[in-house]
């Protein structure tokens, strides 16, 4: 017998992530390839946005995707995460060349205020959250503090394209493929400062710290590499990363929802403490997903390194978290 449809809302849809990302979950990318879907799509209340939204939708009835059981077009985040499965939190204002994260953070805040309240009173109580606009650790704070009727857990943010950009340097460095690398941890904030880790990961089963065997190599090149990425592509496109970024966001959730077999993904979830991230920090760990459950991966050893970086990008949540505080009263 056919699934029951899944509702997926995707805010920031008319956006240039949206444009990767709405088709892709058509085609069964995002929930299986036996999954119907019905996209519901919220942009600003605003008739440029509007305009741009309705041509998109053409473009996606256009598909004739055959998973595809409904989509339509919202203004009003209460419409559009109505009884929403699955939330796709794209909908910020991009950083362009020369602004810092930061000043993104208020603005930014006040769209997940609204939008966690309005998940918290008509999504499904079992709603898969994640948030992709930046900061994407901090707003995905606020929405899950604003959706107090939820539980936290459903509230994610989003660092694979972290975990993603670290696995192609490794690959690009051993001259081995992607998919043969496992137990690569990214910790903390989608910023320059979070740390990719590779010190656990294996190629075949065999260590990769010790293969590269360089240490100047990880703290000079490899980690500038992977946390400067984003002002990268900025710098080189003149718009920060989309299609990359849509990618990930398809790996998240694909992952979240369908489980990974026991490999390490990365995901930003509400710290339960481990690792002494104090609770409830929006926070890149190391996880593992079985039946719609996210793991962290336990027991790893945290040398003095990997404590000093893990303590400046906690440091830089905390100060995030304090510079919001107030529109969370
Ligand atoms: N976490 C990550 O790894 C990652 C990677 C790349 C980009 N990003 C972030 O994703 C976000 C979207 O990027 P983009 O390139 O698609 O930007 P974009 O400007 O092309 O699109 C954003 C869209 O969101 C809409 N929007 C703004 N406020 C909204 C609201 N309150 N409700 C609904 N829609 C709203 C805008 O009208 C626009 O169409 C940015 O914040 C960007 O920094 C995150
Ligand atoms: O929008 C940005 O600041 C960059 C983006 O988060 C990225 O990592 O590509």
């Amino acid at each position: 017998m056919a699934k029951a449809p899944m509702r997926v809302a995707v805010t920031g849809a008319a956006g240039q992530i949206g444009y990767s990302l709405l088709f892709r979950i058509a085609n069964g990318d995002l929930l299986g390839k036996d999954q119907p879907v019905i996209l519901q799509l919220l942009e600003i209340d605003n008739e440029k946005a509007q305009n741009a939204l309705k041509g998109v939708i053409m473009e996606i009835d256009d598909c004739a995707f055959p998973l595809l059981a409904g989509v339509s077009a919202h203004s009003d985040p209460m419409t559009a995460f109505k009884d929403a499965d699955i939330a796709l939190l794209v909908g910020a204002r991009p950083r362009s060349a020369g602004m810092e994260r930061k000043d993104l953070l208020e603005a930014n805040a006040q769209i997940f205020t609204v939008q966690g309240k309005a998940l918290d009173a008509v999504a499904s109580r079992n709603v898969k959250v994640l948030v992709v606009g930046n900061p994407a650790n901090t707003n995905a704070y606020i929405a899950m503090k604003s959706a107090p009727n939820l539980p936290a857990k459903n509230f994610t943010a989003m660092l694979r394209l972290d975990h993603n950009r670290a696995l192609s340097q490794i690959a690009a460095k051993t001259g081995k493929p992607v998919a043969s690398i496992e137990k690569l941890a990214v910790w903390g904030n989608h910023s320059p400062t979070m740390y990719a880790d590779y010190r656990f990961a294996t190629i075949d089963g065999k260590s990769v710290k010790e293969s590269i065997n360089d240490d100047a190599w990880n703290k000079d090149t490899f980690l500038p590499t992977v946390a400067k990425r984003g002002t990268a592509i900025i710098e080189a496109r003149g718009v920060s990363s989309a299609a990359s970024a849509a990618n990930a966001a398809i790996d998240h959730v694909r992952d979240w929802v369908l489980g990974t077999n026991g490999k390490w993904v990365t995901m930003g979830i509400p710290s339960d403490g481990s690792y002494g991230i104090p609770k409830d920090t929006m926070f890149g760990f190391p996880v593992t997903t079985e039946n719609g459950e996210y793991k962290i991966v336990q027991g790893l050893d945290i040398d003095a390194f990997s404590q000093e970086r893990i303590n400046l990008t906690l440091k830089e949540l905390t100060e995030e978290r304090e510079g919001v505080k107030h529109l969370l009263a």
